[in-house]
This record gives C-alpha cells, structure tokens and sequence, in this order.
C-alpha cells in the first residue's frame, strides 16, 4: 500500500534551502543564521535583500553597491508604464502586481537569461520595482501622480512617501523598514513553494514571481493581513470584539492573522509587531486598532489555543502608518521578493523538477460507450 498523502503537505520537507529556518516549537526564525530577533531594528531592508538574495550581511561598499543597482533598477520599462492605468482600472492590487510583474519580463535586459549572474540582476530590479508599482498602481487608480522618490529616504521611506503623498517621519519610515525585514523570508511557505515549483522547470524568475504573487494574494497566507483589518473596521468598538469572536468561532470560521502551520509558540515576527502597533497607537494617540488587537489576542489564546501570526500585528501596524486596507497584501509582497527571488536563485543552482506523486481516490474501470447512448450518471 502506497503511503497517505499529507494533506496540505504539512510536514512534508519539499526542498533543502540555506536561505530561512525555522524552529517551530521554540518559535524562532533564522535569515542565513542570523537570528531574526537580532536583525529586527538593526539592519535595514536593502542589507536584508543582500543577505537574503545574496548570502551574506553586506560590508558598507556592497551595501553601497545594492543600493545604487536598486535605485537604477526602480525604473519601470516603457510596457509596464503604459499598462499600469488601464490595469487598475480593472484589477484589484494582488492582480495588478501579478500583471505588472508579468509585463516587466518582456523588456527586463536579462530577459533571455537564467544565468546566476543574470538571476541577480533581475532578483534586484524585481525588488526595487514592487514599491514603485504599488505606488503607481495607487496613484493610477485616484488618477493623481505618485510624488517623485526622495534620494534622501530609503525604500520604505519613499515607499510611505508615494502611497501617502505625505513626508513620513523618520520612525514612521524605520517602523515600514522593519516591517519589511520581518516579512521578507519563510522557509516553505505556500508563495515561496508556488515560486521554486515554477522555477524547477525551468521557468524565468518573472514567471516564478507572478505564481508566488498569485498564492500570497490568498486569504490563508498574505491575503489575511487586509481580511484582520476588515474584521476589525466590521467589529467597530473594542466591547463588540468579544461578540464577533464568539459568533465566528461557533460558526466554524476562521479568525483572520492566527494560527500558523510551524509555529507552536509564538511567532517570532509577531513580538515586534505587537510592540511597534502599541508604539504608534500612543504617538498617532488612536489606540483603537491596537486594543481590539490586543483584546482579540486574548480572547482567540483563551478560547482556541490559537496565537496570533505575522499578518495580524502588521494590519494595524500599517493602518498607524496609513496605508490603504486594500493595500496591505501588496505591502507584504514589496518585501517577500526578497525571499521569493532568493529562492528562485537557489532552486536555479540545483535543479530538480518538483513532482510529487499523487494518490488516486476516482473511479477503475470505466467502459466507454458512445455519446449517443449516454445517460447522464447512469454508465456505472
Ligand atoms: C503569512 C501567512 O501566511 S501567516 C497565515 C495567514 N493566514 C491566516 O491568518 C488565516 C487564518 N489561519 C488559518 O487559516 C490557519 O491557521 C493556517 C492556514 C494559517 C494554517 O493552516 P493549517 O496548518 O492547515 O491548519 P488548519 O487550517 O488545518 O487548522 C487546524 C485546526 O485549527 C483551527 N484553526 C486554525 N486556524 C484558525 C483560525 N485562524 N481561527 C479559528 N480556527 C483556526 C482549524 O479550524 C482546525 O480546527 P479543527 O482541527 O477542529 O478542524
Ligand atoms: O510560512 C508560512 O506558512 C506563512 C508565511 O509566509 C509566513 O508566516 O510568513
């Protein structure tokens, strides 16, 4: 007998990487080694792109170097410029990103090339252009332009910059930056799976990269973060929050931004985002986002065991930082193509198709018979 398949493939180990890991129990996450408790706050997103994409934490002239190919590598070719109204006037954000992306590799220079050197290359301009798009794509959509990038902000800086036309201040902009590092690897999650099942074939990195935006737009994985913040704007005051989780919860529905498929304690990212969500509910002096926060925590840890995950925290997080709700998911891809695209680096490097087998639960045995004598659910 064939064993059973692990449904959703949990436990399963899908590939061997060097870029994230975690240890589930103890809740902990590691980029390269490095603890993840011990870049939060001390490096910023570019070094975190360098390690990520390029394996080590960058000494100051490489990180100078990153910084001038992202900056250049910001520019949206002449295709993606065209596109980026006609698209938001259709698509939600997550579709949009995926049709922009798709469109990037048409006239990317290393379109034709899955050489390392190359797979860099685009690793970085994809990385740079994700903030640019979300921004154009906002700007498009309210028909307003997106104010132009400041040389002086980093790419969280003028990330909050062009979505919210407004100077962020310097700890806004840290705050984004560390939010940035916190998202931007996971070991096998569902995205980066979908990015290296692609990539095993083959595939070019653009293509990798729209599969992963495709299944982080899902409401199981990036797309929860917008789905937290709904909840929380349907519940409106912190006393009806009691109320909609009991419902919920004896409807069967899931609570958006807990539980985890790893972790057994509590998410590592989610310590940090607690504390920067409590930081700016005192300094914006609107605390209601952070204390329906804090009361669902409490509330979803006594009744299911269930802990909150990396997306709950980040949704009032970027709600203080006044990031559109519809936006939320797109902000979390800005920073997963780090990861997404170290992946597909490290896939390229050694190569195996991924297929699994699969186990067959249909019918044996059919007989063919001719259209004309069909009746419908009668054959067998
Ligand atoms: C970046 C990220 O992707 S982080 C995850 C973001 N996703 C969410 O926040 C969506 C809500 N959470 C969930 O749906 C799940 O916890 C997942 C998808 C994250 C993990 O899923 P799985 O490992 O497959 O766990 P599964 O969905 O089988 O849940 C196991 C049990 O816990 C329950 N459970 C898990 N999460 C929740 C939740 N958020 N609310 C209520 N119950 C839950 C399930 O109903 C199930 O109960 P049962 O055994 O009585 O049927
Ligand atoms: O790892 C997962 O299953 C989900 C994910 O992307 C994360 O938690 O960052």
């Amino acid at each position: 007998m064939a064993p059973r398949p692990s449904k959703g493939l949990a436990d399963v180990v899908a590939a061997s990487t060097a870029v994230s890991d975690i240890d589930g129990q103890a809740g902990r996450l590691f980029y390269r080694g490095y603890d993840i408790h011990d870049l939060a706050g001390k490096i910023n997103f570019a070094e975190c792109v360098h390690l990520l994409q390029r394996g080590t934490l960058p000494t100051r002239g490489e990180l100078a170097g990153l910084t001038g190919e992202l900056a250049a590598g910001r520019e949206l070719t002449p295709l993606v410029r065209r596109n980026i109204e006609p698209v938001a006037r259709v698509q939600s954000p997550m579709e949009a990103l995926r049709s922009y992306v798709s469109l990037a590799s048409g006239e990317d220079p290393d379109k034709d090339s899955g050489s390392p050197e190359a797979n860099l290359r685009k690793a970085a301009r994809l990385t740079a252009q994700q903030p640019v798009l979300v921004a154009r794509y906002h700007a498009a959509r309210r028909g307003v332009t997106a104010p132009d990038p400041d040389p002086e902000l980093g790419i969280a800086g003028n990330f909050l910059l062009q979505i919210t036309g407004e100077r962020p201040s310097p700890r806004q902009a840290d705050i984004l930056d560390e939010c940035l590092v916190l998202h931007a690897d996971h070991t096998m999650n569902a995205s980066t799976f979908a990015a290296r099942v692609c990539a095993a074939t083959l595939s070019d990195m653009h293509s990798a990269v729209c599969a992963a935006i495709g299944a982080l737009k899902g409401t199981l994985h990036g797309g929860a973060n917008e789905q937290v913040m709904r909840t929380f704007q349907a519940i409106g005051t912190v006393a009806d929050v009691d109320r909609t989780v009991h419902e919920k919860l004896a409807a069967g529905e899931k609570i958006m931004g807990f539980g985890h498929r790893v972790y057994k304690s509590e998410d590592p990212r989610a310590t940090h985002l607690r504390r920067m969500s409590a930081e700016l509910a005192e300094t914006t002096g609107d605390d209601l986002w952070y204390r329906m926060s804090r009361r669902m925590e409490d509330l979803v840890f006594a009744e299911k065991g269930l802990r909150p995950n990396v997306d709950f925290y980040a949704a009032s997080v970027y709600r203080y930082l006044g990031i559109p709700v519809d936006l939320f998911t797109a902000v979390f891809s800005v920073s997963r193509m780090a990861g997404w695209t170290a992946h597909v680096i490290e896939q390229h490097a050694d190569n195996r198709l991924i297929r699994p087998d699969s186990e067959y639960i249909g019918d044996h045995d059919m007989k063919w018979v001719p259209i004309s004598e069909r009746t419908q659910g009668t054959e067998r």
